[in-house]
């Protein structure tokens, strides 16, 4: 079996490929890096934006590109769930890829491997680790706002929750704290993290764990009323390369969300141990990381005759 080690998610055989386009359409893998290239260096955010479109699509029905559908007479659309709006970009990226990818090979690339494909360029892209990524997913016919509200963990998550939501995925601890990694690269905004500023257990008091120094500049950029959507980087040091610092500096109390710092102060000996693992070497992080980003793309394909390929990412044909 050609990439094999690739093709087996978390419950077994996935039923994708690498080669999947390889006659089809060869090259699309080219044309992809070539649109993200000129995407990323125009706004180096968007690699981290692209690696979070493809987790909040995995985590709802699948990664079956459900998260580019838009409202429409049969589709409540999931990018009004609570994690996505005013939130996930990126979709005039995949629009370009899509475009540009009808025109060599119409009617072949599925959305859902195309947003997989753009998630590890990005990755590439930043300076993180490559790898080969399965192929030949189809696009749903349907998408799930209330499951897009329930199953993306929230940023106030405690270690249990966390857990248990990638559980739901088949996903194991080991992966959680290597994905929780992709907060390596990218923002997110004030109220994401506010609570942990000024009332973390409803005694109007900041989160323990919280850095003073630290702290005290997230306080400038998150006031305790208003500023909303003011960013501040996931991983300060280095917001845009794909690195192990995310790690580094969740054991000095620089987590921005409560959902990273909880990795290590959760009280789970082993995301405890991961994190310290991976802030110490970086090549077992990435290795890691790879592992888990196949088994998070593996999650519930629609193979075969299963769902479809759409024309155009925003409606089911
Ligand atoms: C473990 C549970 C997770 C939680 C609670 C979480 C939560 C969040 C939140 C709240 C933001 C900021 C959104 C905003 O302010 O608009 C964010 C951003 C981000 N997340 Fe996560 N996330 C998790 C796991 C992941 C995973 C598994 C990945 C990918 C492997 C990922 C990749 C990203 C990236 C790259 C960004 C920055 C996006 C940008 O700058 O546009 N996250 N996450
Ligand atoms: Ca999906
Ligand atoms: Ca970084």
């Amino acid at each position: 079996f050609p990439g094999s080690g690739y093709g087996w998610g978390g419950g077994g055989y996935s039923g994708l490929t690498p080669e999947f386009y390889d006659f089809s359409c060869p090259r699309a893998n080219e044309i992809i890096m070539s649109v993200l290239e000129k995407a990323i260096a125009e706004d180096p955010r968007m690699a981290a934006s692209l690696l979070r479109l493809h987790f909040h699509d995995c985590f709802v029905q699948g990664c079956d590109a459900s998260i580019l559908l838009d409202d429409s007479a049969t589709i409540v659309s999931e990018k009004n769930s609570g994690p996505n709006k005013n939130s996930i970009r990126g979709f005039e990226v995949i629009d370009e890829i899509k475009a540009k990818l009808e025109i060599v090979c119409p009617h072949t690339v599925s959305c859902a491997d195309i947003i997989t494909l753009a998630a590890r360029d990005s990755v590439v892209l930043s300076g993180g680790p490559h790898w080969e990524v399965p192929l030949g997913r189809r696009d749903s016919k349907a998408a799930s706002l209330s499951r897009s509200n329930t199953d993306i963990p929230a940023p106030n998550s405690t270690i249990k929750t966390l857990i248990t939501k990638f559980k739901r995925q088949s996903l194991d601890i080991e992966d959680l704290v290597a994905l929780s990694g992709g907060h390596t690269i990218g923002v997110a905004r004030c109220v994401t993290f506010r609570q942990r500023l000024y009332n973390q257990n409803g005694n109007n008091q900041p989160d323990a764990t919280l850095e003073k120094t630290y702290y005290n500049g997230l306080q400038k950029i998150c006031p305790k009323v208003g500023g909303d959507n003011n960013i501040s980087p996931l991983d300060f040091a280095s917001p845009v390369k794909f690195d192990n610092t995310y790690f580094k500096l969740i054991l000095w109390g620089k987590g921005l969300l409560n959902s990273d710092e909880v990795l290590l102060t959760g009280n789970i000996r082993q995301t405890m141990e991961l994190v310290k693992s991976y802030a110490e070497d970086e090549a077992l992080f990435f290795h890691q990381f790879v592992k888990s980003m196949v088994k998070m793309g593996n999650i519930s394909p629609l193979t075969g005759s299963k769902g479809e390929i759409r024309k155009n990412c925003h409606l089911v044909n």
